[in-house]
């Protein structure tokens, strides 16, 4: 449940310090990209954290555990956390006081099985992924807990085996549901650091319009095969971005969902901002392009490693809403049929997918 907060104001930023200093138990279900950054993270701010990771991922953080982000921070996790395979899971003792799920949108419904064994009654669970409204399948399957949901602005990369790279801004957002908005506030205060900035929100779901708006880009990142930082200064690509988001834009507007702000501009300036001349870009755009260059998005790395990725949660997303609300949705039907074609494993060269892009951009 969201609570009523005026729309113009979604986002209260919490900093100053607690003064009930103690730790809580949290259990990370995903040691992936992002799941093993937060754990980093956690443990940094003094916290109890347990991995739940795969036996390979389990090995390299045994040898090197350790985090860095683009402002020159750096951290190594020197007495490693407790480390659990998915199938040990319930031996965890004591239960979670959070259970945080930093696995991808598709293995939500596979994990329920080990999300049973991981959660005790009081368990709070938080869902990371991006999306909107994807924690429904954890309620569902989960109705006496608390399930809320966080949004990850940055991107993660992993450049050398245990180490994790936050190379992008942004704060880290927690839900903020009435029925448990004090423990949500100690939470963002305890986790607030340098390496976390973290804030709550109030409209989770707006904020994941928001985000999905710029996670549009992530096919386009996949198809480009380039950084992202690359793919911002090529024109063409950015207008189709631009193309991209307009179509979400109709069905935010439809909604009647007021955006928050999550980048540098408002969002529904992107798109504009978006097509100007590759001069005019660099421009007003600078903060857009300060970014680590060799930050790529999530589903650059699942098609690197031939996993499928998210596109039906997130330009898929556009296309049925768009559909159900009669709105266009050319340019994501477009993209969502490209990346599928490269999970079947059929490669296309960026120079094609431009040729296609210009074309069906006249
Ligand atoms: N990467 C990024 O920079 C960002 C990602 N996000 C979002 O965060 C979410 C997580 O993404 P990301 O960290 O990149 O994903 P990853 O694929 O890097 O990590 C997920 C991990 O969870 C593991 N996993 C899946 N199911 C289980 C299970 N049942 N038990 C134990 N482990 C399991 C996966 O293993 P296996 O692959 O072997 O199944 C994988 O190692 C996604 O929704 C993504 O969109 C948001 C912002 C930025
Ligand atoms: C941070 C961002 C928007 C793009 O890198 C992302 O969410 C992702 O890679 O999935």
């Amino acid at each position: 449940m969201i609570t009523g907060q005026p729309n113009d104001m979604p986002i209260s930023k919490l900093t100053q310090n607690n003064s009930i200093d103690v730790s809580a138990e949290h259990v990370i279900l995903g040691a992936g990209l992002i799941g093993c950054y937060l754990g980093a993270a956690f443990i940094h701010a003094s916290q109890k954290v347990t991995l739940i990771a795969r036996e390979k991922f389990a090995d390299q953080l045994n040898n090197n555990y350790s985090i860095s982000d683009y402002e020159g921070n750096n951290l190594v996790i020197d007495s490693l956390p407790k480390i659990v395979s998915p199938e040990d899971a319930n031996v965890l003792s004591p239960p979670a006081d959070f259970l945080w799920l930093t696995i991808k949108c598709l293995a939500l419904e596979s994990a329920i099985k080990v999300i049973k064994r991981c959660v005790g009654p009081n368990t709070i669970i938080v869902c990371c992924q991006n999306g909107v409204e994807n924690h429904k399948v954890i309620q569902q399957a989960f109705p006496d807990h608390r399930v809320i949901r966080a949004m990850v602005p940055f991107n993660v990369i992993n450049d050398e085996v245990g180490h994790f790279h936050r190379g992008s801004e942004g704060d880290f957002v927690i839900e903020h549901i009435d029925t448990i908005g004090d423990e949500v506030k100690w939470l963002s205060r305890q986790l607030d650091s340098a390496f976390l900035p973290t804030q709550i929100t109030y409209d989770m779901t707006a904020l994941q319009w928001a985000k999905l708006q710029l996670n549009l880009g992530n096919a386009v990142n996949a198809l480009a095969n380039v950084p992202v930082k690359t793919m911002l200064t090529n024109r063409l690509y950015r207008k189709l971005l631009a193309k991209l988001m307009i179509e979400l834009l109709f069905i935010v507007n439809k909604k009647k969902i007021k955006l928050p702000k999550i980048a540098n501009l408002p969002n529904k300036w992107i798109p504009f901002v978006l097509v100007l001349p590759d001069f005019l870009f660099e421009r007003v755009a600078h903060k857009m392009l300060e970014i680590d260059p060799k930050v790529r998005t999530s589903m650059w790395w699942d098609l690197q490693q031939k996993k499928l990725t998210e596109i039906d949660y997130l330009n898929g997303l556009v296309v049925s809403h768009s559909k159900a609300l009669g709105g266009e949705s050319v340019f994501n039907d477009y993209v969502v049929k490209q990346v599928k074609r490269r999970e079947r494993g059929i490669d296309i060269d960026s120079e094609q997918i431009l040729a296609e892009i210009t074309e069906l951009l006249k």
